[in-house]
């Protein structure tokens, strides 16, 4: 990663980037219905890199679906910004993770017959845009894949693969970011690469980011983690270090 020249920040750092409020979902009927997330409260501080931790099954995915417009809910609110997601019509939503969320995911998701630069450009090229040539430059400097915007995914390692693709979720400058287990499919090294990454897009460019993983280590790059049990946060803890996520989640039960 280059670090040289000092970059814009993209958004504030203060105030609140989305919230849930006593979030209810539930997925089947009858006897098999799961309550995944049962009055589910959180507040993501804008310009700040949150985790999600829990045990499975715990509602991590759930909430941050919810969170980023994926999925509906069956009570509560849903707030991005100023927006109440639960108001919006499937249209408004689709529109509204197109222009104003970045996702990673843990299987990278390029599309295959794209170029890395292509690729990185696509949500701009979607929305009919361009992306600003002066930050995509940057980006691609920061993400470290100057000397590999012509390959194809299948000529890129999955490291650089992810780092594409968290080129590709920063393009637009998104209100927020949310990325899922995106170091699961990771070894250590590349794993590490990309958190960096994610904590830099925080630390120095004002992103807020939501990070779901299972991995204490993974959550102690965050500034805050937070712990779901049952489909509530349960606890929360601030500058986490690995040895503290650890302890936090083996109190943590679920059934
Ligand atoms: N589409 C679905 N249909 C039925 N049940 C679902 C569905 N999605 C999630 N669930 C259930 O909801 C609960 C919460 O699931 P969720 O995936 O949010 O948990 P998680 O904490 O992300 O788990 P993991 O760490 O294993 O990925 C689980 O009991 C799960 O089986």
């Amino acid at each position: 990663m280059t670090t040289t020249a000092p970059l814009p920040r993209t958004g504030p750092i203060t105030g609140v980037a989305a919230e849930a409020r006593a979030v209810v979902k539930t997925y089947g009927h009858g006897e098999t219905q799961v309550r995944a997330l049962d009055h589910a409260d959180v507040t993501i501080p804008a310009g700040h890199f949150t985790a999600v931790m829990g045990p499975s099954g715990s509602g991590k995915s759930t909430l941050v679906h919810a969170l980023a417009g994926l999925d509906t809910i069956d009570s509560g609110q849903v707030l991005l910004g100023g927006t109440d997601l639960t108001t919006l019509t499937e249209e408004d939503r689709t529109r509204l993770r197109r222009d104003r969320i970045g996702f990673v995911f843990q299987s990278f998701n390029l599309v295959p017959s794209l170029t890395a630069a292509e690729n990185i450009a696509l949500p701009l090229t979607l929305a009919g845009t361009r992306p600003d040539p002066a930050w995509q430059t940057t980006l691609v400097d920061v993400v470290g894949l100057t000397d590999r915007l012509t390959h194809r995914p299948t000529e890129l390692s999955g490291g650089q693969q992810q780092r594409v693709a968290v080129a590709r979720a920063l393009i637009s400058r998104p209100e927020i970011v949310f990325a899922d287990e995106p170091t699961g499919n990771l070894d250590s090294r590349a794993g590490q690469a990309v958190l960096g990454l994610l904590r830099y897009a925080s630390a120095e460019l004002g992103q807020t980011v939501v990070m779901v993983t299972h991995d204490p280590s993974a959550a102690s790059h965050a500034d805050r983690v937070v712990f779901l049990a049952d489909g509530r946060v349960v606890d929360e803890l601030t500058d986490p270090t690995p040895a503290a996520v650890l302890a936090t989640m083996s109190g943590l039960t679920q059934e």
